[in-house]
């Protein structure tokens, strides 16, 4: 048994949609498999936005852009399907009532819980369009709801898996499907019956829980680049494929902000030693990366920039030092905030930490610690990650910024500069 994952990139299209079909074809001639998929293309930003509209209170508003989200997704399926395009509407359409539903209620719970209701919709849309297309061209498969199947707390917008619970029901889900199994990435759902989301881009993580709990013979995440680089393709044009790489170097590229495997997506192939491969979309002939836990020496140098950075700079009033009580009140506020720092550097008197410049969290950060510490923030910073540095290199590329702060191991470099 294998499992598949195809992110957003790779059914943004009538033609990708087409394409993924013909891989899930040549494939599904072979093995027995798994299908995860994510919303297509920007969907879950643009739910964002009317989850946002919705719990401002502007409940036109909210219905509008969720209007434009329904005809861009009716319009696909119109595209796309002949024999199957009413029973895929009268699919699609249960769910455009979910949300409807909902919009025209008045907010009165948290934001996280709202964000989840509306914004799971993008996976279960993408899926049952793919599923219907599927069936079109004679590809057998069993469209699965993956909130039936994957339980998780009620922690909104980051939610945890309970394992023990979601194992059973991923085991006997897959058993009870002779065919190809297809659904969603993503999303969860509680005891009580509440949709939930696993963290923006938490697709890939599905897709491993899932290669995991079935034991899969390895997981492949299809997408739109030639497989893991050792820096964004977008970014840096020379980039190069990186052909084998090692769990832990994945963890460490993914936990440094390289966006092309979700941080989560590693833990559960790890501890049961399935490879992850990132193949690509555009090209299947092409080798792309194989992960597994075999170590890889002589790796280039490998870059990571995450932009829209802040620096917190942080000192004690009474010029006590920065010892275990401070820290740990402040890791405390960290996990109660859900913050994860970047860097921490620490001083004396006084500590600077780089954190995603999100305001709202900031600012709650310097309340929670303003009793012990006055607060300084500096913003639109780019921090720069290096691994397997030379000095030359880290030199080279740094040059001709504003350095606010560098921090170095034997194996790791990291530059933060003004952008
Ligand atoms: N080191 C890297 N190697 C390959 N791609 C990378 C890397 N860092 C960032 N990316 C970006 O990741 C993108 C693919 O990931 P993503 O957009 O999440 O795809 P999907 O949504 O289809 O899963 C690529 O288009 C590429 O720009
Ligand atoms: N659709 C979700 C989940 C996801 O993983 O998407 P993708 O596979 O396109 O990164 C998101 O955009 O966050």
């Amino acid at each position: 048994m294998r499992v598949f994952k195809f992110g957003g990139a790779s059914v943004n299209s009538i033609e990708r949609i087409q394409h993924a079909a013909a891989i899930i074809r040549e494939y599904s001639a072979e093995e027995r498999l798994v299908i995860i998929i994510s919303a297509m293309g920007k969907t879950t930003n643009a739910l964002e936005k009317v989850a946002e509209a919705f719990y401002a209170g502007k409940k036109e508003e909210a219905l509008e852009l969720f209007g434009v989200i329904k005809n861009q997704h009716i319009t696909t399926a119109k595209y796309l399907l002949v024999k199957q395009y009413n029973a895929c509407y009268a699919q699609l359409n249960d769910f455009f009532t979910e949300v409807e539903w909902l919009l025209h209620d008045k907010p009165v719970r948290d934001y996280a819980y709202y964000y989840d209701q509306i914004v799971c919709i993008g996976e279960l849309f993408s899926t049952t369009i793919v599923s219907f297309y599927l069936q079109e061209v004679d590809i057998n498969n069993t469209w699965l709801d993956v909130r039936d199947i994957i339980r998780t707390d009620n922690n909104f917008r980051n939610a945890n898996i309970q394992w023990t619970e979601t194992e059973t029901r991923v085991k006997q889900a897959v058993e009870d499907v002779d065919n190809i199994v297809l659904t969603q990435g993503f999303i969860g759902c509680t005891d009580d019956n509440e949709s939930t989301t696993l963290g923006r881009e938490g697709s890939d993580y599905t897709a491993a829980v899932f290669a995991n709990i079935l034991g899969a013979e390895n997981l492949t995440i299809w997408k739109d680049v030639e497989g893991v680089m050792n820096a964004d393709p977008k970014e840096f044009p020379e980039a190069q494929l990186l052909q084998t790489l090692s769990f832990n170097e994945v963890i460490e590229m993914a936990y440094y902000g390289a966006q092309v495997i979700h941080p989560k997506t590693i833990k559960p192939l790890q501890n049961k030693g399935i490879p992850l491969l990132v193949k690509c979309f555009l090209d299947t002939s092409l080798p792309g990366t194989v992960i597994s836990s075999q170590r890889v020496k002589n790796l280039p140098p490998i870059m990571v920039v995450k932009q829209h950075q802040a620096l917190i700079h942080l000192r004690t009033h009474d010029f006590s030092f920065v010892g275990e009580q401070p820290m740990s009140q402040l890791y405390q506020v960290f996990g109660q905030l859900n913050i994860t720092p970047n860097l921490v550097q620490s001083g004396a008197i006084s500590l600077q930490i780089c954190l995603d410049n999100n305001s709202d969290k900031i600012e709650q950060l310097a309340t929670a610690v303003s009793n012990t510490f006055d607060v300084q923030v500096e913003k639109d910073l780019t921090l720069l990650t290096i691994r397997h540095y030379t000095p030359q290199q880290a030199e080279e590329r740094t040059a001709d910024k504003n350095i606010v702060l560098v921090q170095k191991t034997k194996e790791t470099t990291q530059v933060l500069y003004y952008n």
